[in-house]
């Protein structure tokens, strides 16, 4: 049985609980992160019950600088943490026009700073070990600007390029990156941000989408859209990616675009 040590951001409630709950599962240690101590405290205690592994607790509110240190100096100084689950998140309701400048705040600082300097702050540690994990949460709604959630849109899908990024810097250094798309998935995600989701068509339920995402962990894919049922558009979009980007070139504006 494996003592390495797994740290699950967002770990209180949702995707990140039930993440706590497989990793544990597999017989890993956890180091829990949410603002909740008391939830984080409750989990922490379920598990150790049900799994025997160890659980610390260590709540933070990864919006604070003082707190986002905090687990940024865990991540960098504890040897046992292979795998970071880059979990936590926020959403919105409302339109571009409806946000408010803290709203904007809060959304970003927590979706895409935290997340990166969390991942920023591991990765030299297991770059150094040669192997360990990053799994970055992203959504399907990075891949939508049709749905309406620009801001929320516009995070995740930074997480999405950041986690492609990382994997091309670090997959040849031995250290796997995930970046995993959720769409819409049963959690308090949508009750948090004041979204009624009372005429939405049926949703995923979380233990569904943490279990298919752990099918893609385990194969080392580099992104895992569980909900996506044909693989092959996934494969198309980035092969047509690919193409464009063989079609750019720096030099010499487009012929469409010169003036007489
Ligand atoms: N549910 C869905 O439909 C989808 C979710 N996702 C993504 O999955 C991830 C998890 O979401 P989900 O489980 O649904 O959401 P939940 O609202 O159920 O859980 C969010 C978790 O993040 C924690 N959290 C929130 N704010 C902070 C903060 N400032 N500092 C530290 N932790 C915080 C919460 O704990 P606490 O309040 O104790 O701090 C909680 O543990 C998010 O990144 C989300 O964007 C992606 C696609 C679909
Ligand atoms: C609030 C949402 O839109 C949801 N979490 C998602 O990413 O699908």
């Amino acid at each position: 049985m494996t003592t390495s040590s797994v740290l699950i951001t967002g770990a209180s409630t949702g995707i990140g609980a039930v993440y706590a709950d497989r990793f544990a599962r597999r017989g890993h240690d956890l180091v829990l992160v949410a603002r909740d101590q008391a939830k984080l405290e409750a989990l922490a205690a379920r598990l150790q019950q049900n799994y025997r592994i160890h659980v610390d607790v260590l709540p933070a509110d990864l919006t604070k600088a003082g707190d986002l240190a905090k687990v940024e100096k865990r991540l960098q100084d504890d040897p046992r943490i292979d795998t970071l689950i880059n979990n936590a998140g926020i959403a919105q309701s409302g339109g571009f026009i409806q946000q408010t400048s803290s709203s904007i705040d809060q959304l970003i600082a927590l979706n895409t700073t935290a997340l990166t300097r969390l991942a920023a702050a591991v990765a030299p540690r297991l770059v150094q070990a040669g192997k360990g994990s990053i799994v970055n949460i992203s959504s399907v709604v990075g891949l939508a600007p049709e749905f309406g959630m620009s801001v929320y849109g516009a995070t995740k899908a930074f997480v999405l390029f950041l986690s492609q990024g990382m994997s091309m810097e670090l997959s040849a250094k031995g250290v796997y990156v995930q970046a995993v798309l959720p769409a819409g998935t049963y959690t308090e995600i949508w009750q948090r941000a004041g979204i009624d989701i009372s005429d939405f068509s049926q949703m995923m339920h979380v233990d569904e989408l943490v279990d298919a995402a752990l099918v893609g962990f385990d194969r080392r894919e580099g992104v895992t859209i569980p909900p996506l049922h044909k693989a092959e558009r996934w494969d198309n979009l980035d092969a047509t990616r690919q193409a464009l980007l063989s079609d750019i070139k720096q030099a010499e504006a487009a012929e469409r675009y010169k003036t007489a």
